[in-house]
């Protein structure tokens, strides 16, 4: 499968946030989104999401399943909030994704437990998600990413609020869905020490 993005612009209110952005995503390839605060990061990657329309340009897939046509139908969106209920316990909410997502044709979500393991949280899915502290809270948001199979991930500061451990275990996540022939495209301010990476470079439209 490819994600070919061509000529893409956005508006927000009145204001052209940016304008001519192009990329090819092959399987097994990431986009590291960069740029300043306001330069267009997050509304870039909610057009790529399905979260906003377009301006101008095109988003496509090649080679994806029969019946699925835009990026957002097999992606996961992480943005900058983890869309967990605070008062619901940890597996509550993973439960409540996993079904609500479900699996995207080509792979299968993993057991909740497992996920919960796998961001190191394992023996604290029975608490209610507002009791975590902000980077255990992040951590459970990643095994969102996990408990539903989706091609393509897109990543909005997936690692803030996270301690070192938690960024490199991010990056293995990263590495190991790369490696099974996913897709990333994430907007970060740190490297996430993968390989196969495109950098795109965000600057703000100027007038
Ligand atoms: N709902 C909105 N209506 C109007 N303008 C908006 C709206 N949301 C964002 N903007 C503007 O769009 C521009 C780009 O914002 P965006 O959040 O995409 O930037 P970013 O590069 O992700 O920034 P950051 O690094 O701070 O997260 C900013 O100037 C912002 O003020």
């Amino acid at each position: 499968m490819r994600l070919l993005v061509e000529c893409l612009s956005a508006r927000r209110g009145e204001e052209l946030i940016f304008n001519d952005i192009s990329f090819a995503l092959a399987a097994g390839e990431a986009l590291i989104v960069t740029g300043p605060n306001g330069s267009g990061k997050s509304t870039l990657l909610r057009v790529l999401a399905g979260l906003l329309a377009a301006e101008s340009g095109s988003l496509l897939l090649e080679d994806a399943p029969a019946g699925f046509e835009h990026p957002r139908e097999v992606s996961h969106y992480l943005g900058h909030r983890n869309a967990m209920k605070r008062e619901l316990t940890v597996e509550e909410n993973l439960s409540f994704w996993r079904r609500f997502l479900g699996d995207s044709p080509g792979g299968s979500g993993i057991e909740l437990a497992a996920a919960a393991e796998a961001v190191g949280l394992a023996g604290i899915t029975h608490l209610p998600f507002g009791y975590l502290s902000a980077g255990q809270q992040r951590r459970m948001a990643m095994a969102k990413l996990l408990v539903a199979y989706r091609p393509i991930w897109i990543l909005d500061e997936p690692t803030a609020a996270l301690d070192v451990g938690a960024d490199r275990l991010f990056s293995g996540l990263v590495a190991a869905h790369l490696e099974r022939g996913g897709i990333v495209i994430a907007a970060t301010h740190q490297p996430l020490g993968i390989g196969r990476t495109q950098a795109l470079r965000m600057t703000g439209f100027v007038h």
